[in-house]
């Protein structure tokens, strides 16, 4: 196998490219009409779990926006539901879990899945989109993390602050534990199994990571991303993605993470001296900023790429990108990174 574009994999890897590579987390989605076309017509987890859906909607945004990267179409949420909890994505409100977990018997409705049997609906669809991909551009991997698993597992629901999740933690840490252990395990089998039918690299999503204070951090979080990167970094390249966690950058560093993802809420020199030197950092727009008027939008590309630096950066916004981005804002985000992030290689 040797890609045409690697360049988000030699950034990793800490070599000198020629250009910094760029991606948008979400990048498939509602914001692309050709996505709207096929939601009209398919329900959520159909469009998951069939392979030539999840490979059509995973290649729009390489063919239409540009990006470096392709990103597996699929959700976090596919893990809970294959350890057997319901999870229902309810138009316009977002996932749903009617039954969730609230103290220790809840567990045994749930199990550590052979995801052979249970995700191989993934796998096909990463084997499709390989071949279709045909070494254009690398194959990203991804799963949520366990804590922000656990955050939908207990509070139900999408939630601003995840309180039921927080105070099930605090006043059960045991089962919490527990649960957690269980997500890493099932984590740690999927991501092996995704890599095994093709992905190149992986990001593990730590979305609400960041409503937890340090310490709390590393009791309900650190701990179970650490054992999922152990068991993967030494197999393909992994990104931590933990929104709003900027105070956690040096010790998620030395996981031996190769990358790690930061929001818009953080400087980008400040991120780098907490995480030091030998690890990548990706992000940060805003990606609300993308509504702003195209020169804006290419003049603050030009800033953030100098906030970097040519080195050990991939471009990318500092969390999702919104439904009511125009498609050009979009593509003008990206140009212009291949535009500005182009630098002469010192050897
Ligand atoms: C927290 C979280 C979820 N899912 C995900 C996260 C972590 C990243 C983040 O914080 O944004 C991750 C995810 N979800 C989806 C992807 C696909 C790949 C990509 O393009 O990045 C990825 C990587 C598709 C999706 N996942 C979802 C959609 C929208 C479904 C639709 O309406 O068509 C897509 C394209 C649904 C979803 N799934 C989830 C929520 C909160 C929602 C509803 C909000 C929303 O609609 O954006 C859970």
């Amino acid at each position: 196998m040797s890609l045409k574009n690697d360049l988000i994999l030699r950034t990793l890897r800490g070599e000198e490219t020629e250009r910094t590579p760029v991606w948008m987390m979400r990048q498939a989605g509602r914001y692309l009409p050709e996505y709207m076309v096929l939601r009209e017509k398919y329900g959520f987890f159909e469009r998951c779990q069939t392979p030539e859906l999840a490979c059509e909607i995973t290649l729009q945004p390489v063919d239409i926006v540009g990006v470096d990267a392709a990103i597996l179409f699929s959700d976090i949420l596919v893990v809970p539901q294959a350890m057997g909890l319901e999870v229902q994505l309810i138009e316009s409100k977002g996932p749903f879990l009617p039954d969730p977990i609230k103290q220790l018997n809840d567990l045994q409705r749930i199990t550590i899945p052979d995801v052979n049997d249970r995700l191989h609906y993934v796998f096909d669809a990463i084997s499709l989109i390989k071949k279709e991909l045909n070494d254009r551009v690398p194959l990203i991997g991804f799963a949520g993390a366990p804590w922000t698993l656990l955050c939908y597992m207990v509070q139900g629901k999408g939630s601003k602050t995840f309180d039921e999740a927080k105070a099930f933690c605090y006043t059960q840490p045991e089962t919490a534990h527990k649960l957690l252990q269980m997500i890493t395990d099932t984590t740690i089998a999927y991501l092996k199994g995704q890599v095994r039918a093709g992905a190149d690299l992986v990001q593990i999503f730590d979305s609400w990571g960041g409503l937890l204070s340090p310490a709390d951090f590393e009791t309900f979080s650190l701990q179970y991303i650490r054992q999922i990167v152990a068991a993967l970094k030494d197999e393909v390249p992994t990104i931590i993605f933990a929104k709003g966690a900027w105070f956690a950058l040096e010790e998620m560093a030395a996981t031996g993470a190769h990358g790690l993802g930061i929001d818009w809420c953080i400087k980008p020199g400040l991120a780098r001296k907490f995480a030091g030197p030998d690890v990548t950092l990706q992000g940060n727009f805003d990606p609300a900023k993308l509504m702003a008027p195209i020169p804006v939008i290419r003049q603050e590309v030009q800033t953030m790429l100098n906030a970097f630096g040519p080195k050990r950066h991939i471009a990318n916004l500092g969390h999702g990108i919104l439904p009511n981005i125009p498609v050009d804002h979009a593509k003008a985000f990206v140009e212009a990174v291949k535009e500005f992030g182009t630098h002469p290689l010192t050897h």
